[in-house]
């Protein structure tokens, strides 16, 4: 498979410390391919987007590699080639009209015909390129924030937590929008500590504990009682699933 990101030996640390965030941290995103990152709050996942991305705060550094189509990403790939789509409406400028902010990461000859095309695709009227991001609802806000990764050209999106705190409709939403970013042909590293999310997109899965990647694996490798998968946290976090504690319960019964 041809892949299109690739972390290698990748390290986060504080500048004055020798205490490691992340800590050789190795994987591959292939084109097209959706990669999960799953792990428990304070696991490292945001950080290691923000360092893909080559965002990390001033405090932190970073060394290894981090490789687009073999060779190092730069400032210049964000955006581009790796597009974020932010957590919130909040991560767009709250003064630009959201048409403006759409068709800004467009690079088509005619990127307001573009905008207005993708607004249609994800079942939004042409006048939500009119408004402001505050005048959008939850669910329109969510769809904006999708047509970033559509309309952006960039081969890789990261999606970091797209869908805390949303009931069970909105999140069935954010996952049929990521799917069609999906088939748009890009690469979806999708950052989620909601597990059942993780399983209904995820082509592997990668399971950070406390900033190490304890496994990655194929997302049919979550099946049974999970003796295809190697690490005992990963196992247990198959087993944890409310659908499994049922199967558990009613071997025993
Ligand atoms: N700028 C920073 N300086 C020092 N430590 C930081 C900084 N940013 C994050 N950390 C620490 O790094 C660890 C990983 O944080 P991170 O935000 O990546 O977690 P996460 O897995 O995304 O958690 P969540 O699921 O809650 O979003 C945490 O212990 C956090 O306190
Ligand atoms: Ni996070």
């Amino acid at each position: 498979m041809d892949t299109i990101l690739t972390v290698n030996q990748l390290s986060v640390f504080h500048q004055n410390a020798e205490h490691y965030l992340l800590e050789d941290i190795h994987f591959s995103l292939y084109r097209g391919q959706v990669l999960a990152l799953v792990g428990a709050s304070g696991s490292g996942k945001s950080l290691l987007a923000q360092s893909i991305l080559q965002l990390l705060p001033d405090n932190l550094r970073q060394n290894g590699d981090v490789l687009y189509s073999d060779r190092q990403v730069n400032e210049h790939d964000r955006g581009r080639n790796i597009v974020l789509i932010p957590q919130s409406v909040e991560a767009l400028d709250p003064l630009m009209k959201v048409g403006k902010q759409i068709e800004g990461l467009i690079q088509a000859e005619n990127p307001h015909q573009v905008m207005l095309d993708l607004l249609a695709q994800l079942g939004l009227n042409a006048d939500i390129a009119t408004r402001y991001p505050f005048q959008l609802s939850g669910g329109q806000a969510r769809r904006v924030l999708a047509t970033i990764a559509l309309g952006s050209p960039a081969n890789v999106v990261i999606a970091d937590e797209p869908t805390p705190g949303l009931d069970e409709e909105a999140k069935y939403e954010m996952i049929a929008l990521l799917k069609e970013v999906q088939q748009a042909g890009k690469a979806i590293l999708l950052i989620t500590h909601d597990f059942d999310v993780a399983l209904q997109l995820a082509d592997q899965v990668a399971v950070l504990d406390q900033g190490e990647i304890i496994e990655v694996t194929d997302v049919h490798h979550f099946s049974g009682d999970g003796e295809k998968l190697v690490h005992p946290l990963t196992k247990a976090l198959w087993q944890s699933l409310p659908q499994n504690l049922f199967i558990k319960y009613a071997e025993k019964t």
